[in-house]
């Protein structure tokens, strides 16, 4: 098992090339299963996750091949439409398999996720709104079992605002007979970055962006050529880091109109932000980082993917801090080891009460999800002495090369070998 260890002190400073985002290559790389020719990606990431999505693309009988960040993929040939357990145990995301499988081939047998360290995560929403398109869904041992000699439009209310049930949707509708409505749908820049790459294969949808989305299906769609949209969470990380550092970062390949809401929550926390078209520097040379209170809501509100990282920054920051976590259940697990490293935190429901410690400690942490991870690496960055942060396979899911892009902006840090 490896771990990454980390020696804190160092300032942050320069340039940092941010990659595709994984949140929108995913449900893209599954989208690629509507049609029967090959679609080309630009800028995918490489992630422990896409390559589970590789893996499961093969099994269905996809040819998949990557140059670099460029990704071929041909789903001509499928001939599975079986998602079994151990991929889809590491990688809730394959839920994303089942949209488009049911669409193309009129079935589909995926393996349910089941919950993760963040919270229960039920799928009740996909599977409704394809039973109101017209699937004949079972759940049996484990799996969803869904058939559809050819799934019809329907007019969906979402009870939840849910990103991946309103992409499994949008992907199951493109084939579909007639108009699907999906209301309260999820405004995500990664919904919007799917159903642009749709609309590249022939897709009719009108209205992705705003919470009401409406898809006229076709007959067939063709393959395209998509270039997958900046990562904002990762974009946020980094700037986090070098906020926390008392930094001066620039994120290259970055799209700030995606994440406002957050350069703004970084600016009253004291930061120096700017940006361009394709980049957003901070700068936090002589200027003092105040804490923020942050409410994690659906976009274009504060993303629950970026709180752990703001609970780190309250860590540092003068004042007292106020974190709510609406959307996941359990996404706190990073408080208890931030208190490890001397972080003076109270939980209390979905409320994490943060006030400023002079002084982190490195300490042996433990990572128990993607974002977690990346939090208690930014609190080694600042903390005295060393931190190793244990099960970092969690990270690896999510940022690409984490490591090589933190040491070029001048952070000690090194992926070593747990001892046996
Ligand atoms: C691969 C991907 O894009 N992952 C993102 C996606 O996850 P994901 O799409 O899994 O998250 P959802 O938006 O679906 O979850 C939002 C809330 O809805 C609930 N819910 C969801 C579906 C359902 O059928 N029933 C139900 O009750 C969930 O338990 C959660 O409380 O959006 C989350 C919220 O922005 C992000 O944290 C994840 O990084
Ligand atoms: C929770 C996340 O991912 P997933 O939905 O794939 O678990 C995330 O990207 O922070």
């Amino acid at each position: 098992m490896q771990q990454f260890l980390v020696s804190g002190g160092a300032t942050l400073k320069g340039d940092v090339v941010i990659s595709g985002a994984k949140n929108a290559a995913l449900p893209i790389l599954f989208a690629t299963i509507l049609a029967e020719q090959p679609s080309v990606l630009s800028n995918v990431p490489v992630l422990k996750d896409i390559d589970t999505t590789f893996k499961l693309l093969r099994i269905f009988g996809a040819q998949v091949s990557r140059d670099d960040h460029q990704v071929t993929v041909d789903a001509t040939a499928i001939h599975s439409q079986m998602a079994p357990y151990e991929l889809v145990k590491t990688m809730r995301a394959s839920i994303l398999a089942l949209g488009p499988l049911l669409a193309r081939f009129g079935h589909a047998e995926v393996s349910l996720p089941g919950g993760c360290a963040i919270g229960a995560r039920p799928v009740n929403l996909h599977i409704d709104g394809l039973r109101k398109m017209g699937a004949e869904i079972t759940v049996e041992a484990g799996y969803i079992k869904a058939k559809a000699a050819r799934l019809h439009g329907a007019h969906i209310f979402m009870d939840i605002v849910s990103v991946t049930g309103t992409e499994n949707l949008m992907m199951a509708a493109v084939l579909a007979d007639g108009l699907t409505i999906i209301e309260n749908a999820a405004r995500e820049p990664e919904v919007v970055d799917l159903a642009k790459y749709l609309i590249a294969m022939g897709a009719d949808i009108q209205g992705a962006g705003t919470d009401t989305i409406r898809i006229t299906g076709k007959e067939k769609l063709h393959g395209a050529h998509h270039t997958v949209l900046p990562d904002r969470i990762e974009t946020g990380t980094f700037l986090v880091a070098a906020a926390v550092t008392g930094g001066d970062v620039t994120c290259l390949n970055a799209s700030p109109a995606e994440l406002e809401v957050v350069l703004e929550k970084l600016r009253e926390a004291g930061a120096d932000v700017s940006s361009g078209p394709d980049w957003i520097r901070l700068n936090m040379t002589g200027r003092t980082l105040k804490s923020v209170n942050v409410k994690t809501v659906p976009h274009p509100g504060f993303p629950t993917d970026m709180q752990a990282q703001f609970t780190v920054l309250n860590v540092v920051a003068e004042g007292v801090g106020m974190v709510t976590e609406t959307i996941f259940e359990n996404r706190f697990m990073h408080v208890p080891e931030l208190q490890r490293m001397g972080a003076d935190i109270q939980l209390e429901g979905n409320t994490a009460l943060i006030k400023h410690t002079d002084k982190l400690m490195g300490a042996q942490v433990m990572a128990t999800d993607l974002r977690a991870s990346a939090s208690l690496v930014i609190a080694g960055l600042v903390a005295e002495g060393d931190t190793i942060v244990d099960r970092i396979y969690h990270i690896d899911r999510g940022y690409e090369q984490i490591e090589h892009k933190l040491k070029g902006l001048g952070a000690r840090i090194q992926r070593i070998n747990a001892p046996a």
